[in-house]
């Protein structure tokens, strides 16, 4: 398998079946590279959370070679595998806010299984709630959120601790049109500062909002490159995009 330094993610022809199912992702080879920014589009069940499982790591590969950070992720020990996961922030599909917790602590979390102390993070947690519109909010448990609220929450969790990858499955689904873009403008703020970005979304109008982006497209559990992403690694102090524009190359 090719491996460059840095490189976030490299698949070598990961497959991924439930049970006895057939495949439901085929062949899928692509590197992710640092500071870029991934749209995953496809028809629903064409296997994009089945995807963003394998990169957050909540799912392990029928087949072939996942490479993480530099590191062979399929042979990676089990009890290593919870420390890779602090690099990594995920907007799960569902949430997954922690019930007992206020917006607040859910927020904070991360920071403190980072060891941030209690002085340090009441700031920045803050000024996230604030950022998604929920400071008035922040001592809400999730039942007495709104669905889109929770959302946001799951926002503010996934990215306060600025990971090295974000993934994100379809993060503004329960959210209105001016909100989303909103949300949008965070992940671009948390790109810029050198996080790799993977967001799986049905929405079109998302997807045109942000100009350096690249689409990674699944079809029946296959993958298509439609703007050369998965082809073209950036040349230093290039994105792939920009790569692409020099080769003359159309999205
Ligand atoms: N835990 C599971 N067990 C068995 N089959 C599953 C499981 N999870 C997903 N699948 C199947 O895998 C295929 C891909 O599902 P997946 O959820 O990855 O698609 P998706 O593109 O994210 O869809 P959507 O846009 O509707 O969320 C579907 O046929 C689905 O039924």
């Amino acid at each position: 398998m090719s491996e460059r330094q840095g490189d976030i993610v490299t698949f070598d022809n990961v497959g991924l079946r439930y049970g006895t199912e057939p495949e439901v992702l085929r062949n899928l080879s692509f590197t992710l590279y640092p500071g870029s920014f991934y749209f995953l589009t496809g028809a629903s069940g064409a296997g994009k959370t089945s995807l963003l499982k394998l990169l957050y790591l909540a799912q392990r590969p029928s087949r072939g070679a996942i490479r993480m950070f530099g590191k062979d992720i399929i042979t990676m020990p089990r009890d290593q595998l919870p420390l890779f996961r602090r690099r990594l922030g995920v907007v799960f599909q569902d949430f997954r806010l922690i019930d007992h917790l206020s917006a607040f602590d859910n927020v904070a979390l991360p920071l403190r299984v980072a060891g941030v102390r209690e002085a340090d993070l009441r700031k920045p947690v803050e000024d996230m709630l604030e950022w998604v519109g929920l400071s008035h909010r922040s001592h809400a448990v999730p039942s007495t959120l709104s669905g889109g609220e929770q959302q946001r929450v799951a926002i503010a969790r996934a990215v306060i601790a600025r990971p090295e990858l974000l993934v994100a499955d379809e993060p503004t689904g329960n959210v209105d049109p001016d909100m989303a873009l909103k949300l949008l403008r965070l992940f671009e703020a948390l790109n810029r500062l050198g996080t790799t970005v993977v967001v799986a979304t049905h929405d079109v109008h998302l997807i045109k909002k942000v100009s350096n982006s690249l689409i990674m497209r699944l079809d029946k559990g296959r993958l298509f490159d439609p703007t050369g992403a998965l082809r073209y690694p950036p040349r230093p102090g290039g994105t792939p995009s920009a790569q692409r524009a020099q080769d003359g190359v159309q999205p």
